[in-house]
């Protein structure tokens, strides 16, 4: 595909950002895009906001797959750019307009050029909460269609154009969102004595939270409690009946997770006890680590090589990502692609360069022609 048609589906997409499982505009984009190339090979499926879409191979041994991500942030863009999101307080921050256009892309290719083997290319929604893999995935449509390898990719900001980057094993951690709603009791400014206030109790309890990971948790086992919201009270004037903290946990290895919740709840209970309070707690979506398998980075990074791609190894991030959970019960790997831009990932101002749209294509097309060739 010419590179204006990757940047007008990009800039189309970016447009019409939408949270996890509302992704209707996208879907419907998609579909039209993909409606328009149709052919007696290509397959069609909707599920809930997401779609499948199955290509017949030549002949075919096995079924290749791929997944590309289609929810946004709800995030205000501060870009700038004339193509900037028309959804108020939503962006495409996480680079998911990348994912899809590259995946379509992708799909017209093998239009153009039937595979040997079948392909399944996957839209996923709701990556980004409450997580669309793990359903997705579980669901008849998938399970019909089921790939025996998967790969996906993820822009990444801090590399250059041209570059890509993987690992063989783990990637991205494990993943747990972290709600906790604190109830204690409001009154007059002045009379802190005769309330139980939400804002101390709160305030402390983000201090005291950062222990668990200091002191609790093998330093050689890396994990970290991030808290990204704080909200309490009404006016400056009365104690806060309320707070509510709103974060994420991530860990290395899988077992540390519940540890970390089981600590949690210490923590939980002697804070009710000290501030008097109730505090609930609700764990919201948790993602299954990124685990690359070592056969399918040595193929990726040896198909780099022969298109003149840079391939680096990547050191394992904290970021997480529901593909994990595909990766537990279908062998494969995920890998990053250069965008260069200033602001990473979920910042306002992320602004990842097109030139790495047709690199994205070039890395998918190789991969799969390496799959199809190799007896991994
Ligand atoms: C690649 C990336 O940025 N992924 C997100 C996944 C979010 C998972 C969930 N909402 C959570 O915050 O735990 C990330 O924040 O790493």
């Amino acid at each position: 595909m010419e590179e204006a048609s990757l940047r007008s589906i990009r800039r189309d997409l970016h447009q019409i950002p939408e949270l996890g499982f509302k992704e209707t505009k996208t879907q419907h984009y998609l579909l039209n895009k993909l409606t328009e190339w149709q052919t007696e090979r290509v397959h069609i499926r909707k599920w809930e906001t997401g779609i499948l879409v199955r290509i017949s191979g030549t002949s075919p041994t096995k079924v290749i797959g791929y997944r590309a991500d289609i929810d946004a942030l709800p995030i205000t863009e501060e870009t700038g750019l004339s193509f900037t999101s028309t959804h108020s307080g939503k962006m495409h921050a996480c680079g998911h307009d990348f994912h899809m256009t590259i995946a379509l892309a992708s799909i017209y290719h093998y239009i153009k050029n039937p595979p040997v083997d079948d392909l399944l290319f996957i839209f996923q929604p709701a990556e980004e909460g409450p997580g669309g893999a793990l359903p997705m995935l579980q669901s008849e449509a998938f399970q019909e269609w089921r790939p025996d390898v998967i790969f996906a990719l993820h822009i990444a900001p801090e590399l250059p154009v041209g570059i890509v980057s993987s690992r063989e094993g783990l990637l991205f951690a494990n993943t747990s969102e972290l709600f906790l709603d604190f109830k204690g009791k409001g009154g007059h400014a002045a009379y802190p004595h005769l309330a139980k206030d939400m804002t101390v109790a709160a305030s402390q309890f983000v201090v005291q939270l950062q222990q668990i990971i200091s002191r609790g948790i093998d330093p050689l086992d890396s994990a970290l409690i991030t808290i990204g919201k704080m909200e309490s009270g009404y006016v400056q004037n009365a104690i806060a009946e309320t707070a509510r903290l709103e974060g994420t946990i991530r860990t290395l290895s899988p077992e540390t997770m519940p540890l970390i919740k089981q600590k949690l709840q210490q923590l939980i209970d002697g804070f009710s006890l000290t501030y008097d309070c109730e505090i609930s707690v609700d764990y919201g979506a948790n993602y299954y680590q990124v685990y690359n398998e070592a056969s399918y980075v040595k193929l990726f990074s040896e198909g780099m090589a022969q298109e003149g791609i840079v391939y680096e190894e990547a050191p394992a991030a904290m970021t997480g990502e529901d593909f994990g959970y595909m990766l537990k019960e279908i062998p494969g790997f995920m890998f990053w692609l250069g965008v260069d831009s200033p602001y990473g990932l979920h910042h306002a101002q992320l602004n990842p360069k097109e030139e790495a749209l047709s690199v994205g294509v070039k890395a998918v097309v190789k991969t799969i022609e390496k799959i199809v060739s190799s007896h991994v």
